[in-house]
């Protein structure tokens, strides 16, 4: 973690602000949710599906003391990039701003590239990078007027790092690293907006359900299990404390990710040589049905 300064209270900071979170259906984004209506921040909930954000909505208003008008659900496709002003008009309608804008929706691969049709890395671009840098400009033109705000995106260590079976998914993160590294440095004379990038590892979600394939029509057909990956709320929780605390970038991960993570930014011979080890093993993961990252050491049953 990227840091300097005292460290805030989360409560302290985020309590009352308004924070949008797409991608709030499931997931990471789902419990970021909970966590922010626990805390007291007025929310704004994206997806594509209503029904779903209307349960999140329900469970948010049981677990705290959140009134209805506090959590405004808001439809939105990140791929539908014209729609993308009126929902933050919207979002401005509600509540008169926008503190945090947490740019969450995203959907991860697994296909190795020389099966995969080129057609579904155009659909990650769209969605993981356009789509989001897309959201990000008609809500940092309202930070700017105000002169603060944060813009949090879930990256990934797939920012950082490579991996078999991803490289689309790798493509758009190290997108999204490249783009909100250099939007920082174009935000110098605004020193109250914060870009904060997360990049978690392997965490607990619907992210394998919901993965592109070798093509767009088809869905993996066996997610295996999940247990082995960080609990969400873990990672919603670090996700939280690098938002209050402003922090540059977040890696959120368990060993062996956050071990490769180092080796790829201070040593990356050592990082290839062993990302070759894994990323086998990965691919061996993968074709024998179990999920990708299930183990790099033990034998498949
Ligand atoms: N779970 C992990 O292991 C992991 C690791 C690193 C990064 N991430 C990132 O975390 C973010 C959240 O993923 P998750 O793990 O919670 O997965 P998830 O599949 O449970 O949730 C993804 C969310 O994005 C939404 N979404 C998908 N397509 C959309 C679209 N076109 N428009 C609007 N919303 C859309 C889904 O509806 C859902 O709410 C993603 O950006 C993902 O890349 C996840």
């Amino acid at each position: 973690m990227v840091h300097s300064g005292k460290c805030c209270d989360i409560k302290n900071e985020l309590r009352g602000k308004v924070v949008w979170v797409t991608g709030a259906s499931s997931g990471i984004g789902e419990e970021l949710t909970y966590q922010l209506a626990k805390i007291g921040a007025l929310l704004a909930i994206s997806a594509r599906r209503e029904d779903e954000l209307e349960r999140v909505k329900k469970k948010c208003l049981e677990i705290s003391s959140l009134s209805e008008k506090d959590i405004l659900v808001l439809r939105l496709d990140l791929t539908d990039r014209s729609s993308h002003e009126a929902a933050t008009n919207s979002v401005l309608k509600h509540f008169g701003k926008i503190d945090v804008l947490v740019n969450n929706g995203g959907r991860s691969q697994r296909s190795l590239f020389v099966d995969t049709n080129l057609d579904v890395y155009n659909a990650i671009i769209e969605l993981n990078y356009l789509g989001t840098i897309s959201l990000t400009k008609y809500v940092l033109n309202h930070m700017i007027q105000r002169k603060r705000g944060k813009i949090v995106t879930v990256s990934s260590v797939m920012g950082i790092m490579g991996a078999p079976l991803a490289t689309g998914y790798c493509a758009s993160k190290h997108a999204l690293q490249g783009f909100f590294n250099s939007l920082r440095t174009e935000l110098t004379d605004y020193p109250e907006i914060s870009i904060i990038n997360i990049c978690p590892g392997p965490v607990q979600s619907k992210i394998i359900q919901n993965v592109f394939t070798e093509n767009l029509a088809k869905s993996l057909e066996n997610s295996g299990d999940q247990s082995h990956k960080m609990p969400t709320d873990r990672c919603a929780r670090l996700t939280l404390v690098s938002t209050a605390n402003d922090l540059k970038e977040a890696w959120i991960s368990d060993h062996p990710y956050l071990a490769v993570c180092y080796l790829w930014q201070y040593a990356p011979t050592w990082a290839w040589w062993l990302m070759n080890r894994m990323g086998k093993r990965r691919i061996q993961n993968f074709k024998s049905g179990v999920d990708a990252d299930a183990s790099y050491t033990r034998k498949n049953k």
